[in-house]
């Protein structure tokens, strides 16, 4: 099977500064890999490589065996960005409709996702509501509801879970589940241990280098750990031998 994303010996950054250096993933399809890692350790920036927003440095991004930016195959993609990018006078429905617009889809077509997208995000009783007049979390979950429309063969999702509640969590990952079974790929970021726990694959990004990569459960083998969050200490200390705390 062609895996559906590709990084090969990954170098970026930003003008002569190097954030990533050595990043090799493969999501195959259907498969659902969490990047975990702390603040500004380039998890955003990999999202932007995969996405074609930025050049590799060094190495090889391929989305469906293409290299990026390409079109076609952004046009396969759901994606939501770390920042909101809504239009805070419109309605919720009316980003929507308008996002959807922009995918090609006609009203009728939008009409028809309206009650799934935002079912998702439990975001139906609010779609009335000036985006101005939502709370933070409320504005993920439309940014979410919009990267599902036009149900993409692949999900590219910086940070979903932020400011959203455990219970809401559970049914947004169930449906990502339900997702993943009919075949869409899905790369997401969190800085949550729990939602780590429910991708197939965990890429563990810290001080600009994959210092663990594999299965849940393979990580909590290889690392003799009970919980994934202790598998990123260890490997951070572990990376902290190796280069020099500073
Ligand atoms: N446009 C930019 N120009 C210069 N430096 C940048 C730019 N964007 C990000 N950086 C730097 O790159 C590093 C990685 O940032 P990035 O946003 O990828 O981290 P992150 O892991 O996504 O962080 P967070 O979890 O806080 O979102 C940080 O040091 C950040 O300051």
């Amino acid at each position: 099977m062609q895996p559906t994303i590709t990084v090969q010996d990954l170098e970026q950054g930003y003008g002569k500064t190097i954030i990533l250096k050595d990043i090799n993933l493969t999501v195959n399809q259907g498969q659902i890999l969490a990047l975990i890692g702390p603040s500004g350790s380039g998890k955003s920036t990999l999202i932007k490589s995969i996405m074609g927003m930025l050049l590799p440095k060094q190495g090889q991004v391929r989305v469906l065996d293409t290299p990026m930016p390409n079109r076609l195959i952004l046009g396969k993609i759901g994606f939501m960005a770390q920042s909101d990018a809504l239009y805070q006078g419109l309605t919720g429905k009316e980003n929507l409709e308008f996002f959807g617009s922009l995918l090609g889809m006609n009203q009728a077509k939008i009409h028809a996702q309206l009650d799934y997208v935002t079912g998702i995000v439990n975001l139906g009783p609010h779609l009335d509501k000036f985006v101005k007049d939502y709370s933070g979390g409320m504005k993920r979950r439309l940014s979410l509801a919009i990267s599902l429309l036009g149900q993409p063969q692949i999900l590219i999702l910086d940070e979903p879970t932020v400011g959203i509640d455990p219970e809401l969590r559970a049914h947004i990952w169930d449906e990502l589940h339900k997702l993943a079974q009919q075949g869409c790929t899905i790369l997401l970021t969190t800085h949550v241990m729990e939602d780590a726990e429910q991708a197939d694959q965990l890429l563990m990004i810290r001080r600009g280098e994959a210092i663990a990569q594999g299965s849940p459960q393979g990580l909590l083998d290889q690392f003799e750990v009970k919980q994934i969050e202790q598998v990123f200490i260890k490997a951070g200390r572990n990376q902290d031998a190796r280069l020099g705390s500073n």
